[in-house]
């Protein structure tokens, strides 16, 4: 007879997934997401976008390469927990300090193994993220009517501010574990580091590691930071950061301090929920996804050059391209469902993208937008 299961996922929709547990016993409410990226599992579940979100990973050997502090992308696992086709087995990789199934174990994130995530990720696109409850109990004991009924009565994340959660409680200057400055990325002879704010909404540590190999001096400030705080540091440019939630529940303090820089001769770059906030304070529209984007090989267009890059994403939220005020121009797109990938000002050095160009996990194609970045920073100096 098979063994007991020690994980279960229940869907609101009463579809009930059984497995093995692994890392933390308990149980937690989420929305559940797929990701189709082959590596970089400890880089995803890191990355403070995917609060209150279960990662189904859709490559079905997870584990397989360990974790090691250098990899991190925030101090602790943020994903709420993960779904996967194997248990994971022993790590062979020189750089693992530590197996995966311990460090969720004690970072209290639950893993569930043996699902059949195919099937589960066919439900994902046909109805959507669904709300989800995640239970790990080695004894094997589950309420599945209450964990049923939990996963149906929560809000999900359509109205849900999780970006200042995750944020800093104070600034601090970025000067751990980047590349080298400059980096012979993007500077110029002659350049001296650009002073940049990076507000933090969940940022990733490869973006402010990208920032200051493309040429920045990066101070990091929490996401309530005011305009008035942020020019108070003298910025050359101003970059706002990826991170989870509804980018319109940010309406009380991002938007208007975005709406508050515009006003201002300021370069502004954003990645993700940082595309999604500009866009807004621009006075566009963001919707919820379907299923939204998770992965590593997104192809994108440049509108503008009709060049193809392949990219990393991670979003449920996009912005709504038949709501870009005139002024504000669309310069990528999707080839997946043609949904809105970048916008800039058609007057001001002012541009975002709704991919990660920092990667981390994922291709570096777009790495040019850092570049871009410094390129805008230099002119205004000039
Ligand atoms: N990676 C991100 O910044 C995600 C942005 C936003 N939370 C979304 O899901 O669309």
């Amino acid at each position: 007879m098979a063994a007991k299961p020690t994980a279960c996922l229940a869907l609101a929709d009463g579809t009930v997934f059984y497995g093995m547990g692994f890392g933390a016993p308990g149980e937690v409410v989420a929305e559940l997401v797929f990701n189709t990226a082959m590596t970089g599992y400890q880089e995803i579940m890191t990355d403070p976008s995917y609060a209150s979100q279960i990662v189904t990973f859709t490559f079905p050997h997870i584990g397989n390469t360990g974790v090691t502090p250098e990899d991190d992308e925030a101090p602790d696992p943020v994903a709420s927990g993960i779904v996967v086709r194997w248990d994971p087995t022993e790590p062979s990789n020189w750089r693992s300090t530590s197996e995966l199934t311990d460090w969720m174990a004690r970072r209290g994130r639950i893993g569930i193994g043996g699902v059949d995530t195919r099937r589960l990720t066919r439900a994902i696109r046909q109805q959507g993220a669904p709300h989800v409850v995640l239970a790990h109990d080695p004894d094997g004991n589950f309420d599945i009517e209450a964990m049923i009924a939990r996963a149906r009565d929560w809000q999900g994340l359509v109205g849900l501010d999780l970006a200042r959660g995750v944020s800093c409680a104070q600034s601090y200057r970025w000067d751990q574990g980047s590349w080298e400055w400059g980096a012979g990325f993007g500077t110029a002879p002659g350049d001296k580091p650009f002073k940049v704010v990076a507000l933090d909404y969940g940022a990733k540590r490869n973006i402010l590691r990208s920032l200051v190999a493309h040429g920045a001096d990066v101070t990091v400030l929490p996401a309530t930071a005011t305009a008035e705080e942020v020019m108070a540091h003298e910025p050359e440019g101003v970059f706002l950061s990826n991170g989870p939630g509804d980018p319109a529940a940010t309406g009380e303090y991002a938007v208007p301090m975005i709406k508050d820089l515009l006003g201002r001769d300021m370069p502004i770059f954003g990645i993700c929920l940082g595309h999604q906030m500009l866009a807004l304070a621009l006075g566009a529209k963001t919707v919820k996804m379907g299923h939204g984007h998770h992965g590593a090989n997104h192809p994108v267009r440049d509108v503008e050059t009709g060049k193809v890059e392949i990219t990393s994403m991670n979003h449920g939220f996009a912005v709504d391209s038949q709501s870009l005020p005139v002024g504000v121009i669309e310069t990528h797109v999707s080839l997946f469902d043609g949904s809105n990938c970048g916008i800039r000002m058609q007057d001001k050095p002012v541009f975002s993208v709704q991919h990660h160009p920092e990667a981390s996990p994922g291709p570096q194609d777009s790495l040019y937008l850092f570049k871009r970045f410094t390129d805008s920073m230099r002119a205004r100096r000039a």
